[in-house]
């Protein structure tokens, strides 16, 4: 059976002098084999709680665990994560920065050089394999850190925002990435482009301000807004107050 990724009593603050409390005590688990929406206005924490998931931020109190184990080199290794910003390596090229993202994801050399290989083509980026990657446009540089979130063997998958400044034909190729992924333990996708992955999606997660507001299918989204023929961001817009979002 496959594991599941459990957030338990999970609370995270940035800051110390004067904390800024993101969560206090939130429950949520990662439903395996899916593909999870996270929605939530601006600064309801989904950022932050990808980067909690994936071992990137520890809590101060609460746990992340995977099929039960806890401890933070678990959760780096079999999370996978693209973050919000992606961030070029000086100096190297694209397809050396998705070698060397393979290679401190615990692949060998080889591996990580034949999976890049692969994966620079499947993110359209093959005419981009020489060129430093501090030189990518943003929409580029996004498909490169999809690409980087893919090119390791893990058991879940977080992106933060993998659509945002795409034009509308690298959108659709990273639905069709999308399409043909599996992992056992899931897919979290947080975005504001809901849209950009309707049909896709078997499960929404509404967060807002720290809390999870909604945690079902696409069609009880829209039963909360009274249409369960409603499209995702009618039902979430009618949640969260359209004028917030
Ligand atoms: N590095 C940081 N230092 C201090 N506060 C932060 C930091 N990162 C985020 N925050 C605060 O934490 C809260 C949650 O931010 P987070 O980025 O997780 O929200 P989000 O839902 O991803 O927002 P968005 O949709 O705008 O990307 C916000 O109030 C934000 O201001």
């Amino acid at each position: 059976m496959a594991e599941s990724l459990v957030a338990a009593g999970l609370s995270f603050g940035y800051g110390r002098l004067r904390p800024h409390q993101v969560f206090d005590g939130l429950d949520w688990a990662v439903r395996p084999g899916a593909v999870t929406l996270l929605l939530g206005p601006n600064g309801a924490g989904k950022s932050t709680l990808l980067k909690l998931l994936c071992g990137y931020l520890r809590p101060q109190a609460g746990t992340v665990a995977l099929g039960g184990r806890s401890r933070r080199r678990d959760l780096v290794r079999s999370v996978a994560w693209m973050p919000q910003e992606v961030q070029a390596c000086w100096g190297l090229t694209t397809l050396e920065q998705l070698e060397y993202a393979g290679w401190l994801a615990g692949l060998s050399r080889a591996d990580a050089r034949v999976r890049a290989a692969d994966l620079i083509d499947r993110v359209d980026l093959g005419d981009k394999r020489g060129v430093r990657s501090a030189r990518l446009s943003g929409g580029q540089l996004r498909r490169l850190g999809l690409a980087q979130a893919l090119v390791r063997v893990a058991s879940v998958l977080l992106l933060d925002e993998p659509t945002a400044g795409l034009d509308p034909a690298q959108t659709e190729n990273v639905r069709s990435i999308l399409a043909g992924l599996e992992l056992d333990g899931g897919i979290v996708v947080s975005t504001h482009q809901v849209a950009d992955l309707d049909g896709q999606v078997d499960r929404v997660a509404v967060l807002a301000e720290g809390r999870l507001r909604f945690d079902g299918t696409p069609a009880e989204l829209g039963a909360t807004a009274g249409d369960r023929q409603a499209t995702m961001a009618q039902a979430f817009a009618a949640m969260i107050g359209g004028g917030r979002h």
